[in-house]
């Protein structure tokens, strides 16, 4: 069964926490409640919502961008990008209890999130997509293979998350360059049946 990382999204059909409800239903054990544009007190009233439906199916759930709040609420763990919290600090506020995770695009991304105590890293974008503005580079199975092989030569060893515009069909390709697991949010939500598109996506080895 693949690592999968849902990332919530907000769509014409679904809330945020309808969005993460599915992916749960459909077998998923790793959430991360993203709500971009959202105030601090609406990504509480959600996360304090899906903290015990997250309980309840035994799933990891960790915040994006929101290091303070993950502490008040005791969720599992946060993900931060270049704009956001330095890991370093993230770590020193959270202490190793907590899961870190960092966005990388190069290979000089991981070293630094490696340096700062990251515990996996979501690296991407994989392709193109409208769930994020201010891409960064597309990598490509090409980018994934390099900066997997460099992180091999300098004995980095971190769990890697690819993500980015990545499809069902996308992801055996993805698995063999190397990278431990996949998060996707459009592919789930654009399904028919987000719940089924979930379990087939994880039926993926
Ligand atoms: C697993 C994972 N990887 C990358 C990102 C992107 O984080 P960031 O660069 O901080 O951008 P925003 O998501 O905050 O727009 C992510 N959230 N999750
Ligand atoms: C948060 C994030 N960071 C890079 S791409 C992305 C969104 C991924 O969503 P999708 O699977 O819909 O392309
Ligand atoms: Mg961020």
């Amino acid at each position: 069964m693949v690592s999968l990382q849902f990332i919530t999204h907000q769509t014409e059909r679904y809330s945020y926490f309808e969005s993460a409800r599915m992916a749960l239903e459909g077998g998923c054990k790793w959430i991360q409640l993203r709500m971009k544009d959202a105030s601090l007190k609406e990504v509480e009233a959600v996360a304090l919502q899906l903290k015990p439906l997250c309980k309840e199916y035994e799933a990891v759930l960790i915040l994006d961008d929101h290091v303070e709040l993950v502490k008040k609420l005791e969720v599992d763990g946060v993900h931060l990008g270049k704009k956001d919290m330095p890991i370093d600090q993230a770590r020193q506020m959270l202490g190793e209890a907590f899961i870190i995770g960092g966005t990388a695009n190069t290979f000089e991304d991981v070293v630094q999130h490696y340096r700062a105590g990251a515990d996996y890293l979501g690296i991407g974008p994989f392709r193109f997509t409208t769930t994020k503005k201010n891409l960064s580079p597309v990598l490509g199975l090409e980018g994934y293979s390099s900066i997997l092989s460099q992180m091999k030569e300098a004995n980095i060893e971190l769990p890697v998350v690819a993500i980015g515009g990545i499809t069902n069909e996308d992801i055996p390709d993805i698995l063999r360059t190397g990278v431990n697991g996949i998060a996707m949010s459009g592919t789930i939500l654009r399904a028919e049946n987000p719940v089924e598109e979930t379990r087939k996506i994880l039926s993926n080895s």
